[in-house]
């Protein structure tokens, strides 16, 4: 059977793209005519409100146009992923579970994807399963004899997880492993696994990071990618004032990774931020 995505699983209908309007999810419903009116005063100050650009004043930038993402950007760029099939029923169900919002975006499981692809990895490694979204994006693109190490502490999510992973036809690319991931992380260092891996994906405790990240620098081999998630913390990351003990912690990593001279960096503001690390 072949692994890619378009060719195991026929594409979901792409996401709805929101014509001249701005994101529902910020919209009041409209339940009479004057609400009409003003719903659309509202959808024509969207327009300069929602202007993506952003120029630099004070030549910062270089003058150069940044694009900063709108609810309506987003709904257009969502609306230009190609979700699989199995991939939109996990979304769709996981939905209505308590921590939900913990699942990465269709446009960044694609990005996950992509790098697993152009990677050609083979072995890989998910730290923070979850329901499995993430992982099953990654695993949909091994090959056959590809293998995914999933960590996850939570029972009660690994079971929808292996539910989508048999579903899919992936389950045996996938050796769910139950518990902390740290612990599970050392344990295959101590069975010699050593620069064995391709990829990793750290998506688990924020606090963490530095611990998931000084295992998985020695599993993943030379010219090998770990990705983080969630680097820029919803903002909170850049705001001198906000100093809570998780945004301290990915702010602290992110210091620690610029500085860092065993892996190459590329930070992406695509869902809440990845980092992507290229062992060196
Ligand atoms: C942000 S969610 C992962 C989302 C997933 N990548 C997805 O796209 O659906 C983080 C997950 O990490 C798990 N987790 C947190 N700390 C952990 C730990 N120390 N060991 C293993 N799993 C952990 C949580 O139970 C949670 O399911």
């Amino acid at each position: 059977m072949s692994t890619s995505w378009g060719a195991v699983h026929r594409w979901a209908k792409p996401l709805p793209l929101p014509s001249f309007r701005p994101s529902s999810r910020f919209l009041p419903t409209i339940q009479s005519p004057s609400d009409a009116v003003s719903y659309s005063k509202w959808a024509l100050k969207s327009v300069a409100d929602a202007d993506p650009v952003v120029v630099a004043a004070d030549g910062n930038y270089g003058s150069k146009q940044v694009i900063s993402v709108t609810p309506r950007l987003y709904d257009y760029l969502l609306a230009n992923v190609r979700e699989p099939q199995i991939l939109r029923e996990l979304r769709e169900e996981t939905a209505t579970m308590r921590g939900s919002q913990m699942q990465v975006s269709p446009d960044q499981a694609q990005l996950l994807a992509m790098l697993v692809q152009i990677l050609g990895a083979e072995r890989c490694i998910e730290v923070g399963v979850y329901t499995g979204y993430s992982s099953l994006a990654i695993a949909l693109v091994l090959p056959e004899g590809g293998h995914l190490v999933a960590c996850e502490r939570d029972a009660r999510s690994l079971e929808v997880a292996k539910r989508y992973y048999d579903c899919a036809g992936v389950s045996h690319k996938v050796d769910v492993k139950h518990g902390l991931a740290a612990d599970t992380l050392k344990s295959m260092i101590h069975d010699g696994e050593s620069c064995s891996y391709d990829f990793a994906f750290v998506d688990a405790e924020k606090r963490m990071y530095s611990d998931y990240f000084e295992l998985l620098l020695q599993l993943v081999r030379v010219g090998g990618i770990i990705v983080i998630d969630n680097v820029l913390w919803h903002g909170k990351v850049a705001d001198p004032l906000v100093n809570d003990p998780k945004t301290v912690s990915i702010r602290d990593f992110n210091k620690k990774l610029m500085d860092d001279e065993r892996v190459c960096i590329s930070m992406v503001p695509v869902g809440d931020g990845m980092t992507i690390c290229r062992k060196r």
